[in-house]
């Protein structure tokens, strides 16, 4: 049996960055920026108020409570050149520009309010409540750097540097298809013998996650022709495939079926539990890759951990690699087939402990939906006492 370790190699050797395109602002929310962001003015741009209240000279109001003529009103946007003579106050607002000669602004707070004259009863230094050009950015600086994930600070940046697009790479598109004739859309009834399809939502969200657009393309049922037809339609706008089911021993295996024929997909025997059967490769002229993972719910999932997101992570440009882990101490005892790398589901605790759910098969959603970590057990490795330390990834 091929390893994990071995499997995820083969995928990140054949998985490739995707290109960089210019996109909107609108569209970049989780790209990965593939060019350095430079501002090309300083931020703020102008020296200017962090408050509403009266631009003054320091030295004027030294002496309080003072009253002093307004002479001017400067609201934030204001073009017009203010000065401030000896002895004069402006009332100024959040984010406007200060008066050339002004050093100081004193909060409305500590004034009286007025408009035609004003009552200042608190002194304030040189330089007070001021927001000077340049302290945040300076021009030609270098906010972002290339590798970068654009979240919502980011796209904040970006635009407050006065970008309408950028050079990144895009979240890659993923198309989820489940197999299996036994399959129902939720909220549709059950006739004996079928279930609600559930991988499909899954992997979906799953995809979502782990920073791509995913597509639940639906179910196929057990036809390898319907699957190859349903492929050939989502193959040109996908970065990527991921399939349910099909892939193991049995009479209807329309994903095996389907995609050996190709000779672009193995199928293989993974030493793990759960996700023992796995097939991978790569379809059409554009070597869009394909994950044809196992059914079992909980397989799909684990097999989604493993392999596809870090997949994910190098179309992205980031850093690929297993799920980082954690050490926990084993809250009861658990086992694993000998020769296979379990990975259990179970509880991590802020104590430190982790503890394994009951129902660890493979099609047990409802153990897996109350775990929020998987318990790693080595290939040579069959039995753990309570209290051993185990490597624990978070879900
Ligand atoms: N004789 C053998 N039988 C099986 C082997 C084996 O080596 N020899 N491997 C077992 C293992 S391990 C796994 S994992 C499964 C993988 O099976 P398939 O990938 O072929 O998946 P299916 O047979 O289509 O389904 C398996 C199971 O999962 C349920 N399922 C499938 N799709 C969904 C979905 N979208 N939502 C919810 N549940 C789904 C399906 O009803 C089956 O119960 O094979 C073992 N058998
Ligand atoms: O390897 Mo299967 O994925 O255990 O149920």
């Amino acid at each position: 049996m091929k390893s994990v370790d071995e499997h995820l190699a083969e995928i990140l050797a054949t998985v490739r960055p995707l290109a960089p395109l210019e996109l909107e602002l609108e569209q970049a929310l989780g790209a990965t920026l593939a060019e350095e962001v430079v501002s090309p003015v300083p931020l703020p741009p102008f020296d200017n108020s962090a408050m509403d209240g009266y631009a003054v000279r320091a030295a004027d109001i030294s002496d309080v409570p003072v009253t002093l003529p307004v002479t001017d009103d400067v609201a934030a946007g204001s073009q017009e050149l203010r000065a401030i003579g000896p002895g004069h106050a402006i009332r100024i607002m959040t984010g406007a520009p200060m008066p050339a000669g002004a050093d100081a602004v004193v909060p409305v707070e500590w004034t009286d309010g007025g408009t035609v004259t004003v009552q200042i009863s608190r002194p304030v230094s040189a330089g007070n409540a001021i927001r000077r050009a340049g302290e945040d950015v300076q021009a030609g600086e270098v906010v972002l750097k290339p590798g970068t994930v654009i979240g919502p600070s980011q796209l904040g940046i970006i635009a407050g540097v006065g970008r309408r697009r950028i050079w990144a790479r895009p979240r890659p598109r993923v198309v989820v298809i489940s197999t299996g004739a036994e399959l129902v859309e939720p909220g549709a009834p059950l006739a004996p013998g079928q279930i609600w399809d559930s991988n499909s939502f899954t992997l979906t969200a799953a995809v979502r996650e782990a920073g791509g657009e995913g597509f639940r393309a639906g179910s196929v049922g057990d036809d390898p022709g319907v699957l190859l037809d349903r492929l050939d339609t989502h193959l040109m706008r996908a970065d990527a495939i991921i399939t349910s089911g099909g892939v193991s021993m049995g009479a209807y295996e329309p994903v095996k079926e389907a995609l050996s024929p190709l000779g672009t997909v193995r199928f293989e025997k993974v030493a793990m539990q759960p996700g023992m059967p796995q097939g991978f490769g790569v379809l059409g002229e554009d070597q869009v890759p394909i994950f044809a993972l196992p059914g079992n719910p909980v397989s799909s999932f684990v097999s989604f951990m493993l392999f596809v997101r870090p997949a994910l992570d190098k179309m992205r440009g980031l850093p690929a690699d297993l799920p980082e882990s954690v050490t926990a101490r084993l809250t009861g005892p658990v086992r694993s087939p000998a020769g296979r790398r379990s990975f259990l589901r179970g509880v991590l605790a802020s104590d430190g402990t982790v503890s394994p759910a009951h129902g660890q098969g493979s099609h047990q959603l409802a153990a897996l939906a109350s775990a929020n970590a998987l318990i790693v057990v080595a290939e040579d490795v069959t039995e753990l006492p309570e209290g051993a330390t185990v490597e624990v990834i978070r879900l």
